[in-house]
This record gives structure tokens, C-alpha cells and sequence, in this order.
């Protein structure tokens, strides 16, 4: 198959090429309709990877959170028109204890690999989950990240200790906002508690038990487990104060991503027993774990159609560099955009 791929080629600048494909029994074709951009994009387009990695992974298709439309199945199981997310993690073995999104022969999109702005997508099936037709297109578009969010907090519930008494997350953007509402759905008797930077944000988070402001939190307030989803610099303030506020022998998830390494009080993470586990990305039962919420719980669907923040048809390469410049000044929320070219 020839392919267009819409590849960033060097910071800020996108190219049409033409790729040839080769599809095989196992894999299907798939038109991408909803495109999602995460932090982690914004970080190749705005060049603020280091030198060396950019050399390394450009050109390169960006976006890894996106649902598109079957095109073509040569086995004929997916119907023509189904709307599936598509799994940006791409394993090609399998191993008893290391999970496919930890396996370093795995590949991931939109990081040293084509991510979904092509014309037509060519996914191994297993990659493919269903998305319900009552459930928000656009929303649909970042279960990528409602599977990461999944993913920590199935990694939490597999380490953490039997305090559940109150979950703390700290961030108070996308993935806090996705986390938070994934708590109230796997942990419903915790109390929910946020920590972010600032009140604007913290008021989307209605259905949280209480938020807080990370210049403001009483001394003496603890939580049982700690989830981080800041990432940057702001990395290493937000894990300095879950330290400084979760119960001996709590577990903190770490999830927000620093391009340089951020500085950890260990006296302290030994003096108390705390677990730091890190969570990266997700793979496909974290994907069908996410959907099946989102498929018992309209309210938590509701809540994350809030979280369309930005959104813009694309049809040219124009207008994608002006949709990840809109998104680079956009205060809250998801930036979404409908896959037209
Ligand atoms: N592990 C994984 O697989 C994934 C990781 N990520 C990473 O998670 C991070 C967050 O992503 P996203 O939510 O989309 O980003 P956002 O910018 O939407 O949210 C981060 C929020 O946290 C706030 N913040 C910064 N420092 C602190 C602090 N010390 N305490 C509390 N809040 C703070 C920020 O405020 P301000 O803007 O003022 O700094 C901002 O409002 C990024 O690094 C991203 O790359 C994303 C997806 C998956
Ligand atoms: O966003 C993510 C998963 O959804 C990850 O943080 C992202 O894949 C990290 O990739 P990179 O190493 O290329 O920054
Ligand atoms: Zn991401």
C-alpha cells in the first residue's frame, strides 16, 4: 500500500512523504477521524528534546492518542466503518513478567516510530479496541490516556499497602483531571484529594473530595497513596511534598515526564518505607480496561468530554502546524483535532 505519512521533519516543520507498506493477513487498515495531542508531542514539535534524540527519531509521524475507522480487513471480522482506538504500543513478543509497554523490543508510536497522522493507519488487530457508538468522538480520542491512567492505577493497586483511606494526586492538568475521575471509579470509599498550581484548574475538579493549592496544604495533612502527574521541573517540588505528606509505607506513582533528571529526598523515602513505582504509557488490557469504564460509567464519559478543551478540522499541513501552535496556548484541557486530510 502507498501511504502518506505526515511527518515532523525538523521543530515546528511537517512534511507529506510517501511511504510503501506492507500489510499482512494480521493487520488492518484504519482511517484516523480523531487525533489527540499529548505532552509528549508538543516536546518534538517545539524541539525541546535533546539535540541528539531529535536527530535520532525525526522525521517522524507524531500522536499517539487517536480513534479512526476500519477500512479494510483481510480477515473480514472488523465491519468497514467500526470506530476503534487505536493502540499506539507495538509488541513483538511476549514475556511472563515484563508488561508489552516495559518490553524494550516494543514499539511506540509517535516515539522513534510513525504515530497516527497518516492517511490510513496499518495496525496489527490486536491493536484495535472497539469504541461504543453512544461514547463522544472526540472524547474517544485521548483513551490513550485514560489507559495510562488505568494502567497506573492498576499498577497501585497491585503495590500499594491496605490503606486506602485517601488518594492524593498532584497535578492539576490533563492526566491529574483523567486520573482523578478513574479514581472515583476504582477506588469509590477513598477520599479524593488534589494538589495543583492553580484554582482555575482545580474548579473543573468538582467531584473530587477536596483540592488544594500547592502553597496552601496544612502541615499536618496525609494521604494514604500518592499519584504524581506534573512532569517538567514542577517533577520534583510535587514528589518533595508527597513525601512530605503520605503515611509511612505509602506508594507513590510517578507519571509526569522531565527531560532532565529532578532531585529526591531518599532519606526520607528509606526513613519511611515509601514505594516509588514509575508508570509509563499502556498496553492493550489497560486499553479494554479503560474502555469497559467508560462504557459502565456515562458520568465519568461526561466529565472527560469537559476535559475537550481545543478542537480544529485539519486538512492541510498549514493547518496542522496552526492546530500544535493553538495547542501549545491552550490553558485547559485536551487539544483535539479531526482528522480531514
Ligand atoms: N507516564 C506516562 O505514560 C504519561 C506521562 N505524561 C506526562 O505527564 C505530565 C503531565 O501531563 P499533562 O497533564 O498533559 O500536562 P498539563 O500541563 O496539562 O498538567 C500539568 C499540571 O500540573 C501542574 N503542576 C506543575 N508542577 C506542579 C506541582 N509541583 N504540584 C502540583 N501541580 C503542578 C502544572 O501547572 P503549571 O502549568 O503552572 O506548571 C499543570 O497545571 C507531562 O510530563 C506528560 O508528558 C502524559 C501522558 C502519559
Ligand atoms: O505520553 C506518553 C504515553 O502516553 C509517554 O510519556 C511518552 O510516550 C514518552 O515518550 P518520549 O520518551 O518520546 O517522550
Ligand atoms: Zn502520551
Amino acid at each position: 500500500m502507498l501511504n502518506q505519512v505526515y511527518r515532523l521533519v525538523d521543530p515546528r516543520q511537517f512534511e507529506v512523504q510517501t511511504v510503501a507498506e506492507e500489510i499482512t493477513n494480521n493487520d488492518i487498515i484504519v482511517r484516523p477521524r480523531f487525533l489527540s495531542v499529548c505532552h509528549a508531542d508538543t516536546r518534538y514539535f517545539t524541539g525541546q528534546r535533546p539535540q541528539a534524540t531529535l536527530r535520532q527519531k525525526l522525521p517522524m509521524a507524531l500522536i499517539h492518542e487517536g480513534v479512526g475507522e476500519v477500512v479494510k480487513d483481510p480477515q473480514d471480522k472488523f465491519k468497514p466503518g467500526t470506530l476503534v482506538a487505536m493502540v499506539p504500543n507495538t509488541p513483538f513478543e511476549t514475556d511472563p513478567i515484563i508488561k508489552e509497554n516495559y518490553l524494550p523490543s516494543s514499539k511506540f508510536r509517535s516515539s522513534g516510530y510513525d504515530g497516527f497522522m497518516q492517511e490510513y493507519v496499518s495496525l496489527h488487530r490486536d491493536r484495535a479496541i472497539v469504541v461504543p457508538d453512544n461514547f463522544d468522538h472526540q472524547m474517544s480520542a485521548f483513551i490513550e490516556m485514560v489507559s495510562v491512567g488505568v494502567h497506573a492505577l492498576t499498577q497501585l493497586e497491585g503495590v500499594m499497602d491496605a490503606d486506602r483511606k485517601v488518594i492524593g494526586i498532584w497535578g492539576d492538568g490533563n492526566l491529574g483531571f483523567i486520573t482523578a475521575t478513574l479514581v472515583k471509579q476504582i477506588f469509590p470509599d477513598s477520599q479524593l484529594m488534589i494538589f495543583g498550581r492553580h484554582q482555575s484548574k482545580l474548579d473543573y475538579f468538582s467531584f473530587a473530595d477536596k483540592t488544594y493549592l500547592v502553597d496552601d496544604i496544612p502541615n499536618d495533612l496525609k494521604v494514604s497513596q500518592a499519584l504524581e502527574c506534573t512532569g517538567g521541573r514542577g517533577s520534583e517540588s510535587a514528589i518533595a511534598q508527597i513525601i512530605q505528606h503520605i503515611r509511612p509505607m505509602g506508594t507513590a506513582i510517578l507519571m509526569g515526564v522531565s527531560e532532565d533528571p529532578v532531585g529526591i529526598d531518599t532519606r526520607s523515602v528509606l526513613a519511611e518505607g515509601l514505594t516509588l513505582r514509575g508508570v509509563s504509557r499502556s498496553g492493550r488490557a489497560d486499553f479494554q480496561r479503560a474502555v469497559d469504564i467508560l462504557t459502565d460509567s456515562p458520568v465519568t464519559r461526561e466529565r472527560l468530554q469537559n476535559l475537550v478543551g481545543f478542537t480544529r478540522k485539519v486538512s492541510t499541513i498549514q493547518d496542522i502546524t496552526d492546530f500544535f501552535e493553538g495547542a501549545l496556548t491552550n490553558y485547559w484541557g485536551k487539544a483535539v483535532m479531526e482528522w480531514d486530510v
